[in-house]
């Protein structure tokens, strides 16, 4: 046996090890819901999205319900650039009048949705297993209402309405299309956008964080998994957090270590795991088989959200 010969056998075994480690996570996770939110840092080059999807059937194929609800900031805020329409943000939300909301939807449902779900499919095509795109207006999945933000006005310091636009809030999720396709025999993975409609008809733009926290609490997931494009929660000493509890969460944000964007991804993850999810993990997203590495290994990755 050659030096080669012998290298390709040491990664057989090695791989052959690394699969049978794995089996008390696969059981663990066997025919559970995990809900992965996939931001718009993360997804990169393409190169990047198809790692992704493979990702997502890998889990498919080893029994795992995965739902994914993804973003796209950067890839709106792109064609907002191109179209020469200024974007403004408040505490991570993005303001949005009427001609945004054309762009944002067509970015969200119309780019980002089709190309998850389609790289899902390629991916799974041996297998069957298909990305199926939704947004939060089909078949009524994501109801939302205005989003309401004051700020004190510095000088006369009365508090004053920030106008968002068509940002809202989910209020209701209808998560029987979720369900039918999880449960159906063939290999659906859902894709949502966070697009959502309001009472009044009309169509909001919705923080995919917020998404992804109000789906994962419907469908009481197992996990919850925040992908970005930092490796997890800094603490005060720049160091990543390995776990830490609601609590623990909530003084993170009240003493500013959390910040811009870490706050709805704190919030979200405290909400959902007040609706029943058991644990939520805030992990680098840019990373190669950063969700295998979390759901079936036991050294995880990121930061852990759990309840105490
Ligand atoms: N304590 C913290 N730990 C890690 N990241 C933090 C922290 N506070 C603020 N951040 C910022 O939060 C960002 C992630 O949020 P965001 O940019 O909205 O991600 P995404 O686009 O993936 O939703 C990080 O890139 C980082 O700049
Ligand atoms: C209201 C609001 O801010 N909506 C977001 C929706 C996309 C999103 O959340 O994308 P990331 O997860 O990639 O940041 C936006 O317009 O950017």
């Amino acid at each position: 046996m050659d030096e080669i010969e012998r290298q390709s056998e040491d990664r057989a075994w090695t791989t052959a090890k690394t699969l049978a480690e794995a089996l008390p996570y696969i059981q663990n996770y066997d025919r559970q819901t995990v809900v992965i939110k996939y931001g718009g840092h993360a997804m990169g080059e393409t190169a990047v999205a198809r790692q992704f999807a493979a990702d997502i059937v890998l889990l498919k194929l080893m029994g795992v319900n995965p739902v994914v609800v993804h973003g796209g900031g950067p890839q709106i805020s792109a064609m907002l650039d191109k179209a020469g329409v200024k974007s403004s943000f408040v505490d991570g939300l993005r303001v949005t009048d009427a001609d945004t909301m054309q762009v944002a939807e067509m970015v969200l449902s119309g780019a980002v949705n089709k190309e998850i779900a389609h790289w899902i499919t390629v991916a799974g095509k041996q297998a069957d297993v298909r990305g199926v795109g939704l947004s939060g207006k089909d078949a009524g999945l994501l109801t939302v209402e205005r989003t309401r933000r004051t700020r004190r006005d510095p000088d006369s310091l009365i508090e004053q309405e920030v106008d968002l636009g068509f940002v809202g809030e989910p209020t209701r999720v209808d998560a029987k299309l979720i369900t039918r396709l999880i449960e159906s025999d063939a290999d659906w993975v859902p894709v949502v956008a966070p697009i959502g409609v309001a009472e009044d008809g009309l169509t909001y733009n919705v923080n995919a964080d917020t998404v992804a926290g109000a789906i994962a609490g419907a469908l009481n997931a197992k996990r919850m998994l925040l992908l970005t494009d930092v490796e997890g929660v800094k603490g005060k000493d720049g160091q990543i957090i390995r776990q830490m509890t609601l609590a623990e969460a909530e003084a993170l944000i009240a003493d500013g270590t959390a910040s811009g964007g870490m706050i709805p991804k704190l919030q979200t993850a405290m909400a959902a795991i007040r609706e029943g999810v058991e644990a939520v993990v805030i992990l680098d997203g840019r990373r190669p088989h950063a969700m295998l590495v979390e759901l079936f290994t036991e050294h995880g990755a990121g930061t852990l959200v759990r309840a105490q």
